[in-house]
This record gives C-alpha cells, structure tokens and sequence, in this order.
C-alpha cells in the first residue's frame, strides 16, 4: 500500500493550477448516457472517482476515448447488463448513472453506491425524486436498488425533502427526458449541480432557475452532443487556501472559477485568514492575522456547513486543521455527516488543542505547535486535512490509505512538490 512521507516546517511558495471538479465531472459523464451522439468534456480531473465512472460507462455501452489527460470523448450507446458491484461500491457518483438510464427506459439493478464513509448516507431523496416521474423504487434482501422505469417518464411537480446533491442531480437528468414539465423545489444549487444543468442545456434541454432552489425542466424526446468544460474545484481551491494559511506561505491559484468563493470568503474570514480574488485566479498572501475572529458581541465564533450557498461541508475537515494554526477558539460544527469529525482524534495525537463535543461538534483552540505523527487517511477531505497537518509540523510524518486522497485530488503530490514541499510516495 502506498504512503506519503511528508517532512514539515517549511514555508511554501508558488503557483497552483487548481483542476475540474470532482463532483461536476461525474455527473456530467453520467449525463452523455442521455444521448447517442459524441460529448466532449474538458478539464476533467485525473483522479481516481473518474477513472471508475470512465470504466462503468464503458460496462454501460458507452465508447470512453481519452484524448488527453483532461479531456474524454463519450459516445454512448446504451444497455444495462449489470455493473461491476466493486465498482459501484467504490464511488457515489455511481448511483448518477441511474437517472439517464431510467430516462433512456433501462431497468437499473445495482447496490448501494459507495464513496466516502462519514455517516449516513441515504437514498430516500433520490427514491421520492424518481418515484415521483413514475420510477418503481424498491430495495432488495442483497440490499440492492431495483428502480423500474414507466414506458416513459412523465414530468412532475417535486418536493426534495432535503436538498440533496446527487439526488438532485440524478432527478434533472431523469426529468431532461421525461414527457412534459418537471419543477423541483428544495433543489441542491451547489456549482457542481449548475455545470451539470449548463451541459444538460448545451444538450438541448430547456432547465431554467439554475443556481436557485427552484429549478424548471422541459422534457425533451431526445437530448444532443456537446462540448462541454468542466467548472474548476472549489473544495481544491479551499484547500489550498487552507494550506497556505496553516503552512504561513504564500500562493498563486490559477484557473479558479472566482464566482463561487464568497461562502469561502465567509468562512476563512472566521479564521483571521483574508485572499485576493482576481478574473480567474486567487491570491494568499503570506503574512496574514491568523486570529480566529469573535462575534460582534465578543464571544467565540462558529463555523458551520449548509446546502450551497452556505459553508461546504467537504471544506470543513479543512478548516478544523487550518483552525489549529490560528490564534483564539472556534466551534466547528459539522450539520451534515454523523462521522465525518471523527478524525481530530488524529489532530489531537499530534498536539492539537481540540475537545471533540459530540460527533458533530469540536471546539478548536489555538494555535497548537503540532508534533509529527503516524497518520492514516479515513476519507478524502480528512486525508487532505492530514497532509495540511503533516506539512505544518517540523518533523517526518507518514499518511496510509492515500487512495483515499488521491481520488479527489488532482496530481496532489506533484503539486506540492512544485512549491516546494518535502513529500514523497512510498510503496
Ligand atoms: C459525488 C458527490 O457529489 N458527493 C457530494 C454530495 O454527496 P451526496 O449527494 O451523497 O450528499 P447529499 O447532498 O445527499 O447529503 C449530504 C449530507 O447532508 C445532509 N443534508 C443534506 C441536505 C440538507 O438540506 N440537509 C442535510 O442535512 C444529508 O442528510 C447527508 O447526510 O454532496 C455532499 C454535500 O454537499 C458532499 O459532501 C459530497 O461530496
Ligand atoms: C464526500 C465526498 O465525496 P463522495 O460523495 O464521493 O464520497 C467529498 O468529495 O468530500
């Protein structure tokens, strides 16, 4: 198994091309099941979710050609057979890959989807967005989903009990096909969603209120190619961010979509940690406050995750460490995952003064001189999390089961090698 040795304490300097983002690139190779013609996507991160989307397309019928590192030609021709279980089982994305095929009328029989084990993880919106377009939705003994699909889908008014990021995904695609209108209240507008909804009427589809919670769809008979560019990584771009600021270095970020940083903003504010936006890039600078800001009346602050535009909960693994190198006290309180804080238990071995309230509360102070330590990877963000904490000791540290890093991150080692970084993958 490989793992990275990562020598710490030194500030880092340099440039960043921050790529795709992970959670825009698989929904849209989903959505090239929507059409028989080619679909081109660019600036797809070469990461390790796309790659097994990439071979389940392939098990769906679809022709994958990599033309180069960034950049897929899609041209489906589509048949459900089954999917690989391990395959579906490694990834979330995979359960995207339901809402084209029941469009395109295919019965879909497949397990749970997998992805990154921080809580529960319920299909339940998934199951009353479909189910309300005329999807049977029924789970079997395996566990398994068998979603059974009318002649044709038939749009509907929707109510999300919550706003899902996938299951709203997966709803827009399936109602792209469906007879007649669907509306969709309480729908997830996080930028990856809106790329997906961008791609979709690039296709052809008619969606309007992208970006809102209230999203309107005309269904069409049949959906086109296009050539579509995948948004850059806001949850790359917070990292980084978060890294420079715990590490005391000073970078560039380039290719940055800068319209969807003001929830960051918002956040990093909390931690005394400010960045300059420019067109396409963003700017840390190296001497920065680092004092974790009171409310207006004096008292500790609180940073918490929300549906967009609200705080990203994939950023907050992030700001738990960042936090750590800051001066005063913040709450951290993690809304969204049952067990996604579980890994400042790891913090705290390595000297991090954090109390842990409950699974969804920790209450950071700082700032913490971090010692080196032996550290293992339990999901992604708190995998990136790790090497953020890694790099700010002045020591030799060691992080396993960094798959489960390198799934979401682009060339990760590459990149912090190019500013300077003491990192290494070991077998
Ligand atoms: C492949 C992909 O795109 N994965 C992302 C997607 O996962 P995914 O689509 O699986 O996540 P969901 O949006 O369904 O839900 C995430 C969690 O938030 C809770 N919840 C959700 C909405 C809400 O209004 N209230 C609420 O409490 C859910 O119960 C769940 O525990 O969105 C999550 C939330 O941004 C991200 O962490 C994942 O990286
Ligand atoms: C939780 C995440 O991903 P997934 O939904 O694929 O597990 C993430 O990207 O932080």
């Amino acid at each position: 198994m490989s793992q990275y040795v990562i020598k710490g304490g030194k500030p880092l300097k340099g440039e960043i091309n921050i790529s795709g983002n992970k959670n825009a690139a698989l929904p849209c190779i989903a959505a090239a099941l929507l059409t028989d013609e080619k679909v081109t996507l660019r600036n797809v991160p070469n990461i390790l979710d796309v790659s097994v989307m990439l071979s389940l397309t392939e098990q769906l019928g679809t022709d994958v050609k990599r033309v180069d590192k960034n950049t897929v030609e899609l041209n489906s021709n589509v048949k459900f057979n089954g999917l690989d279980p391990a395959l579906v089982d490694s990834v979330r994305g995979s359960i995207l890959f339901s809402g084209p095929l029941l469009a395109r009328g295919e019965k879909v029989i497949i397990p749970p989807p997998g992805g990154d084990v921080i809580g529960l993880r319920r299909l339940d919106t998934h199951f009353l967005g479909l189910s309300s377009l005329g999807v049977d939705c029924a789970v079997d003994e395996r566990g398994y989903l068998i979603l059974t699909p009318p002649v044709r889908l038939m749009g509907a008014s929707i109510f999300l009990d919550e706003a899902s990021v996938t299951a709203t995904e997966n709803v827009i695609m399936a109602a792209a096909l469906a007879f007649g209108e669907s509306t969709i209240y309480n729908a997830a507008c996080e930028p990856h969603v809106q790329n997906l909804c961008e791609m979709l009427n690039e296709m052809g589809s008619e969606i309007e209120g992208i970006g809102s919670n209230f999203l309107k769809i005309k269904g069409k008979e049949r959906l086109f190619g296009t050539d579509h560019t995948i948004v850059s990584d806001h949850m790359e771009t917070g990292s980084f961010i978060g890294l420079a600021a715990a590490t005391d270095s000073e970078l560039l970020l380039k290719h940055v979509d800068t319209r969807f940083l003001r929830p960051l903003q918002l956040g990093f504010d909390k931690l005394g940690i400010t960045f300059e936006i420019f067109k396409d890039s963003v700017y840390i600078p190296k001497n920065q406050k680092k004092v974790m800001a009171k409310t207006y009346s004096g008292v500790t602050n609180k940073l918490d995750d929300a549906p967009w535009p609200g705080f990203p909960a994939d950023l907050l693994s992030i700001m738990t460490v960042t936090a750590t190198q800051m001066t005063g006290s913040l709450l951290i309180h993690e809304k969204m995952f049952e067990s996604r804080l579980y890994f400042v238990d790891y913090l705290i071995r390595m000297g991090a003064d954090i109390i842990l309230c409950d699974p969804h509360r920790a209450v950071v102070n700082g700032k913490s001189r971090l010692r080196p330590c032996n550290l293992v990877s339990p999901d992604v963000r708190a995998g990136m999390a790790m090497v953020i904490a890694a790099l700010a000791t002045d020591g030799k540290c060691t992080i396993e089961r960094i798959d489960q890093i390198e799934r979401g991150y682009e060339a990760l080692l590459e990149k912090l090698v190019s500013i300077g970084g003491d990192i290494k993958r070991e077998e």
